[in-house]
Parts: C-alpha cells; sequence; structure tokens
C-alpha cells in the first residue's frame, strides 16, 4: 500500500470523533498506510472510557464482589462491613484516568494518527472543517457516537436531573436516587446506587429489560429487589418537580407519588448526527450503512459505532470500525474488498451475532436473537430452557444460586441463532455461545464440546440434553 494515497489531500481518512469506533477505523486505515486523522471534540477514548463502560462497571463490581463473597457460607463471616464507598469512587475515577485523555492522545501519536482538537463537520464531499477551519481528504469516517433521549415528562428540564454522565461521574452518592428507565442503563446503575448505599427508586414503564427473553425481567427484579432497589414496573412518570429543600418527586401513572434526593433518566439513547452538516449534503438520516459500514448512497462516506444505531455497544463498534479501517485501506490501494457475508471487510456479525452483558446482579447475557424477534421474522425455531442454579458447578459457585438459561436453535439448520443467561457472573459464559452462533455449529456437533466438571458452562450439556429428549419425545 503506498503511504500517499493522496498526496493533493491533506489526508487519505478523516475521521470524525474520538471515541472507541473512531480510535479504531483510524488505526486501521493508518496501520496500513494511510494518512489519517481524528477530530475530537472533547476527549479521545469517548463516552465509553469517561462516562459510561468505564466508570459505570467500576462502580458495580465492587458491589458484586460483596454480594458473591456472601453468597457462600464461610465467605460471609468474613464480610463484617459496608462498602468503602470513597475507596470505590476513588477506583472508579482512576479508570477514568481522572478524565484526562493524555494517555489515549498519545496512543493515537504512536499509532501514526493525527489529533485535531475541535468540533468536526462535513462541508461536501471529501472536505471537513474544524471549528471553520477546512481540511481535505479522500474518504470521512463519522464516529460521532450517540446521545441520550430525553423523555417530554412535564417539568423534568426544571429539576435539573441526571444523566448517565451525572451518575457514573458522582463524587458523592445521594441517600436516594430515582431512575427512569428500566432498560440497561437503568438496571444497572440501580445496582450500582444500591450498593453504595443509596435508597435507590426504579421506575420502568413495560417489564425490565422488556427486548429480553420473558424470563430476564422477573429474575433481575426479584435480584434488585433483594439489593434493596425499590422496583416499581408498568408505571410511567407523569410530572415532576423539585421542592426548596432540594428532594425531588415524582408522580406516577398509577398516581403514587416517589421522593429523592436526585433523579437519573436513562430513556435511551439515539444518534448523534447534530451540527454534521449531514441535512446540507443531502445524506438521509437516520444513517444507512452498507455491511463495509459506508453510508449507502456515497462511494467517499462512512459510519461506525453507535452513530449508525447498528449495535449501541462498543465491541461492536469496534469490530465495525475494524471492518470499515480494512476496507477503506483496501479501496484506496485498489485491492479486493471481500465483502461477502463473513468476510473480512465486513460486519456481518451485526445481524447474527451481537453480545451483549449488563452489568447488573444477577448478570443478563444475551446473543443472537430471541424467541420473539425469530419467530417475527418468520424464522422455524425450537427452543430449550434450563435452570442454572441445578448445575453441579452453579451450586458450589454461589449458595442458593438463582438464574436461568434458554437456546433458540433454528429447526431448518439445526445451529444455534440465539442465546439467554441469567445468573451470578454468567458473562463469561456468552463467548461460548457467540462462537457456536458465529461458527454456526450443529446441535449435533455441541453435544461434543464437553463443559468442565464442575463450572457453570455445564448448562450446555443440560440445554442440549433437553433439547435432545423433546426431539425424542
Ligand atoms: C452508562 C453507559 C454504560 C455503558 N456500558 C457499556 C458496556 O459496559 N459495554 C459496552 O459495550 N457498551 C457500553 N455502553 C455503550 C458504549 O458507551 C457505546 O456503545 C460506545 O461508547 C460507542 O462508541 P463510539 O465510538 O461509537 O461513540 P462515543 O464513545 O460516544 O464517542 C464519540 C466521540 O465523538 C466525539 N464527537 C461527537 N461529535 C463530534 C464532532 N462533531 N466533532 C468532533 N468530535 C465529535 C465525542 O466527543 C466522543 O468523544 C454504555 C453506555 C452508557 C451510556
Ligand atoms: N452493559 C452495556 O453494554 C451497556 C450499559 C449501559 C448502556 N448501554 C447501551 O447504552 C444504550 C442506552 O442505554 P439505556 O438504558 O438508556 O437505553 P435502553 O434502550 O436499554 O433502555 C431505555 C429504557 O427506557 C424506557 N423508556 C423510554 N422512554 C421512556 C419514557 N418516556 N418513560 C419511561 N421510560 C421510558 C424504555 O422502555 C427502556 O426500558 C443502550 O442501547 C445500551 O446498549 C450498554
Amino acid at each position: 500500500m503506498a503511504s500517499q494515497t493522496h498526496p493533493e489531500l491533506d489526508y487519505d481518512l478523516i475521521v470524525i470523533g474520538g471515541g472507541p469506533a473512531g480510535e479504531n477505523v483510524a488505526d486501521g486505515a493508518a496501520s496500513r498506510g494511510l494518512r489519517v486523522a481524528i477530530i475530537e471534540s472533547e476527549r479521545v477514548g469517548g463516552e465509553c472510557s469517561y462516562w459510561a463502560c468505564m466508570p459505570s462497571k467500576a462502580l458495580l463490581r465492587s458491589g458484586q464482589a460483596l454480594a458473591a463473597a456472601r453468597r457462600v457460607a464461610g465467605a460471609d463471616a468474613a464480610v463484617t462491613g459496608a462498602l468503602d464507598v470513597q475507596a470505590v469512587l476513588d477506583r472508579r475515577t482512576s479508570f477514568t484516568s481522572d478524565w484526562n485523555d493524555a494517555g489515549q492522545a498519545d496512543w493515537v501519536a504512536n499509532a501514526g494518527i493525527e489529533l485535531v482538537r475541535g468540533h468536526g463537520r462535513v462541508a461536501g464531499v471529501g472536505r471537513v472543517e474544524v471549528d471553520g477551519r477546512p481540511l481535505t481528504c479522500a474518504a470521512v469516517a463519522l464516529a460521532t457516537g450517540s446521545v441520550p433521549v430525553l423523555p417530554p415528562i412535564d417539568g423534568l428540564a426544571g429539576v435539573d436531573p441526571w444523566g448517565t454522565r451525572e451518575a457514573t461521574s458522582v463524587d458523592r452518592i445521594p441517600d436516594s436516587l430515582i431512575i427512569v428507565g428500566g432498560g440497561v442503563a437503568g438496571t444497572e446503575m440501580a445496582f450500582a446506587f444500591a450498593s453504595l448505599g443509596s435508597q435507590v427508586t426504579l421506575i420502568a414503564r413495560g417489564g425490565l429489560l422488556g427486548q429480553a427473553e420473558p424470563f430476564v425481567g422477573p429474575l433481575l427484579q426479584e435480584g434488585l429487589a433483594a439489593a434493596g432497589v425499590d422496583v416499581r414496573t408498568g408505571v410511567s412518570p407523569q410530572h415532576v418537580a423539585r421542592a426548596d429543600d432540594g428532594v425531588v418527586t415524582v408522580h406516577l401513572s398509577d398516581g403514587a407519588d416517589v421522593s429523592a434526593s436526585e433523579l437519573l433518566v436513562a430513556t435511551g439513547r439515539r444518534p448523534h448526527t447534530d451540527g454534521l452538516g449531514l441535512d446540507d449534503l443531502g445524506v438521509t438520516l437516520p444513517l444507512a450503512v452498507d455491511d463495509t459500514l459506508r453510508v449507502v448512497g456515497t462511494d467517499w462516506l462512512y459510519a461506525v459505532g453507535d452513530v449508525n444505531g447498528r449495535a449501541l455497544v462498543t465491541h461492536q463498534g469496534k469490530y465495525q470500525a475494524r471492518a470499515a479501517g480494512a476496507a477503506i485501506a483496501a479501496r484506496a490501494g485498489n485491492a479486493v474488498v471481500e465483502d461477502r457475508a463473513w468476510g473480512r471487510h465486513v460486519a456481518t456479525a451485526d445481524h447474527a451475532a451481537v453480545p451483549s452483558v449488563v452489568f447488573s446482579d444477577p448478570e443478563v447475557a444475551s446473543v443472537g436473537v430471541t424467541e420473539a424477534d425469530a419467530r417475527a421474522a418468520g424464522t422455524a425455531v425450537r427452543t430449550v430452557e434450563a435452570d442454572l442454579g441445578s448445575v453441579a458447578g452453579a451450586a458450589l459457585h454461589a449458595d442458593g444460586y438463582t438464574g436461568r438459561a434458554k437456546l433458540v436453535i433454528d429447526a431448518e439448520r439445526n445451529t444455534l441463532i440465539g442465546a439467554t443467561f441469567v445468573g451470578q457472573d454468567v458473562a463469561e459464559l456468552l463467548h461460548s455461545a457467540t462462537i457456536a452462533i458465529v461458527g454456526e455449529v450443529p446441535v449435533d456437533r455441541l453435544w461434543h464440546a464437553v463443559p468442565a466438571y464442575p463450572t457453570v458452562s455445564e448448562v450446555w450439556l443440560r440445554l442440549l440434553e433437553a433439547d435432545a429428549a423433546a426431539d425424542a419425545g
């Protein structure tokens, strides 16, 4: 690959947004010899590093470790106190590098990528402006992430609500916290703040994690209630107000009022395309991309990560970015673009195998489709479920282990297309299912993947036995 594919232009590729997706698409192109710049208006590392994945998982981890010790006779006797809240906050702060991006900026420089600080805007085909300064390039990759959606609740703006940024960067745990939203962020923050001593009320208009398999919500609700969270499902906030003493009161659709020191809104996110100049270019929003992550209708504009709305998780954005970075370099060098399904320049797994973990207590780990999704798509499926608590490895892992697992199997192809696990420490089980789905491993062959005894993974054996029994019956 020539190192200067377009010497007349400032860069071969300009990436707008230096979060995990932006860093990876830039690295993928730069490591293949392209001249690349990242435009970043806040911190290199993006939402994930400073206000999302890293700090939220750090806030959750200590409470999970404590709960795990309490579940094992003998170890529980050693748990004689509560969490050291300041130590948890300090550990969280260390994982955000104290919100300083110098280390990530160094990484960008060492990767041979130029960092341009400022707000990026697409001014035309191959033209980008950074706070008005014009730059030229052959290709542009949008990696601007997502922004929270604020629901239209009467009085909400007036109470100065928290979003997930305020929750993950908190320096004092409020006595009490109301969380609106029973999705991923809401349920994770409910466990984190409850473990840190807040009296948490979680308000969900449906059940918890409503898109997941039906057993997930009730098991999660049970776990959160055991952690002291007051979970209100099937209710919506009607009106919100903050009194002179600072207390926030939410009036709910069932007539009840709940009050707390702070209110966290976690009701979803949308692609961050505001101010990018896309309307002026005639690019249709929301962005639609092909599997090389190129914006449909263009041959120079790409979109990776949350901004393309495909899968709002870091690992999938980075996966897309690896495919796009390689595809951009291949096209720049007139090399073959391997864009068949599962080729190395495409993000095929976005359609079939997006893994997701909710790091609450219990954890919820899922990949692929749910039974409802599959049936809605007209796929003939059979399903099988198993109680995780009856697996020897799980019973040893935690006294009174509570959990459940489900597989969704394509009945015609006899391969796995979906899996869900709920329980303590199931996150690390998930990759086995992801491999089975991506590898399209026939269920008959999975039978020969023997889980070690006594591990939680033995749930695979229970699931496959149940499937075989149903087949025989
Ligand atoms: C509370 C919370 C917890 C989460 N936990 C997890 C988790 O545990 N695991 C997981 O996989 N995912 C998690 N996510 C999702 C994850 O944070 C996102 O999927 C991920 O950050 C998306 O990466 P990105 O690079 O697409 O965007 P971002 O990380 O949002 O980065 C976008 C970057 O673009 C910059 N930018 C935007 N517009 C411009 C512009 N015009 N000019 C210049 N720069 C611009 C921004 O400043 C930002 O730095 C969590 C999300 C939240 C809210
Ligand atoms: N562990 C992880 O991977 C992780 C953790 C947190 C967030 N995230 C990502 O960040 C994104 C945002 O998370 P999130 O939890 O905000 O979104 P979400 O889509 O997971 O959940 C939003 C919740 O808010 C509810 N809601 C929406 N509008 C409402 C309204 N007007 N009134 C009451 N409730 C309302 C929805 O019913 C839903 O339960 C997600 O897409 C998720 O993938 C990932």
